[in-house]
């Protein structure tokens, strides 16, 4: 649980490797949410505010500039009220996070959605390993605390119901819980 008792809404942070389902979960829990939650995808931020040191073609993606990035989010995550949609979570301060949400997906149907998504074929391999050598679920587990992580499959639109709608059960436990 974050140390930051002040804050009157959670932060919650949705990982998990491209095309597992991040921002489709993000925007249905934001609609769906008793209290406001704004969806911040991180990866629109970062281009959007040009927080990055140029764009890799190769890789076809930015690399990111770490430090304007935290500056940039600080004030958001301090405030609470937000879900942080990135495909990495290390970056995060531990103090940021009250729950952690990591989706999983079966690789060969990753592939189909990155596929989609026009990724050259090396972007695409990549990340299907990183998928089935569950690199993002490690890492928010050498992050944060094993309490607020939560691995949840996002492989059919039953899935994306029922992990929003316990995400929400979790949300009015937090809120209960920071009333009294
Ligand atoms: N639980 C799910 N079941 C079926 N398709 C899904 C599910 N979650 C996401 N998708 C589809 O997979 C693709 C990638 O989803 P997206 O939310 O953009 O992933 P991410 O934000 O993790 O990169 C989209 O076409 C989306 O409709």
């Amino acid at each position: 649980m974050s140390t930051d008792t002040q804050r009157r809404s959670p932060v919650i942070i949705i990982t998990g490797t491209p095309g597992t389902g991040k921002s489709t979960h993000a925007q249905l829990l934001a609609e769906e949410s008793p209290i406001p939650l704004r969806h911040i995808n991180v990866g629109e931020v970062v281009k959007e505010k040009s927080l990055h040191e140029g764009f890799d073609s190769e890789w076809q993606s930015y690399t990111v500039d770490e430090d304007k990035l935290l500056d940039e989010l600080e004030p958001l995550a301090s405030e609470g009220g937000v879900i942080l949609d990135w495909h990495t979570c290390e970056v995060f301060p531990e103090r940021w996070a009250d729950l952690v949400v990591v989706l999983r997906c079966d690789h060969t149907q990753l592939w189909e959605r990155l596929e989609k998504r026009a990724y050259p074929l090396k972007k695409i391999q990549e990340n299907n390993q990183a998928e089935i050598m569950q690199v993002v679920l490690d890492e928010a587990r050498s992050s944060y605390p094993a309490e607020i992580i939560v691995e949840l499959k996002s492989e059919s639109m039953e899935d994306l119901e029922s992990n929003v709608a316990r995400i929400i059960q979790w949300i009015q436990a937090w809120k209960a819980n920071h009333e009294s």
